[in-house]
């Protein structure tokens, strides 16, 4: 799905007035399938840009055009069907279940539309944990590495093969070898599937290898490629 964003301005408004401005009007484009590494210092608004090209927060002012739809234009139930049918979403805290195994994880998503995930689903769900190198995915989820579990959450995010694919740091406070793991897994499944790929990361090695890059600095959005 192609994004199309338009004078962007991200900011919060601060307790004594006035505002902390993150983003002052960016323009940029990404064509369907094709994947953005954006990098920048920590606190330049990295992850609030991805919040909103998310839909989970409003931006300041102007458009993100998934598509046809103007994201921030619509209500919160119109954003959140959007997310749900289009979305696969990766961040820093996995957001995996305790109590529940990594199988169960990954098809959590597939149970806010089914009673029972489809057979269908299932499978995949087992062949993208098995090739994320998860040999038992009846394991519970907090008997499970960091690296483990970042995987995991990571094969819950493309269960569905969604047409964009959001991932805040997917390879933060993992070990390299952990690390190289998850962005292999998930730089390959975003290729053969199609999606539109945006990730945030301070790891330049893992930026070079996306064929787009900005970087976020002092409100602007610099297209380095
Ligand atoms: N809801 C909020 N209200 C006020 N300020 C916020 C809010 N959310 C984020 N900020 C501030 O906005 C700035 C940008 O935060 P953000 O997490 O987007 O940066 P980042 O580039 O992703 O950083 P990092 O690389 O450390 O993850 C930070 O200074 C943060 O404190």
């Amino acid at each position: 799905m192609p994004l199309a964003c338009r004078d962007l301005r991200l900011g919060f408004a601060l307790k004594g007035g006035g505002e902390h401005r993150l983003l002052d009007g960016a323009s940029f484009d990404l064509p369907a399938g094709s994947a953005l590494a954006l990098t920048g210092p920590s606190g330049s608004g990295k992850t609030s840009l991805l919040h909103a090209l998310a839909g989970l927060a409003l931006p300041a002012g102007g458009s993100i055009r998934w598509g046809e739809l103007n994201l921030p234009a619509q209500g919160e139930a119109a954003r959140d069907t959007w997310r749900r049918g289009n979305l696969g979403l990766v961040f820093q805290d996995f957001f995996l279940i305790g109590g529940m195994t990594a199988l169960e994880n990954v098809l959590l998503p597939a149970w806010f539309d089914h009673a029972r995930a489809p057979e269908a689903l299932r499978d995949r769900a087992a062949a993208l944990l098995a090739r994320a190198g998860i040999q038992s995915p009846a394991t519970r989820i907090e008997a499970m590495s960091r690296g483990e579990r970042q995987r995991v959450a990571l094969a819950r995010a493309l269960l569905r093969a969604p047409a964009v694919l959001i991932a805040d740091e997917p390879t933060a406070s993992l070990d390299a070898a952990s690390g190289a793991a998850a962005a292999e897994l998930l730089l390959q499944v975003a290729q053969e599937s199609g999606a539109t790929l945006l990730l945030a990361t301070h790891d330049l090695a893992l930026a070079a290898r996306l064929p787009h890059r900005a970087t976020l600095v002092e409100g602007r959005l610099e297209q380095t490629q």
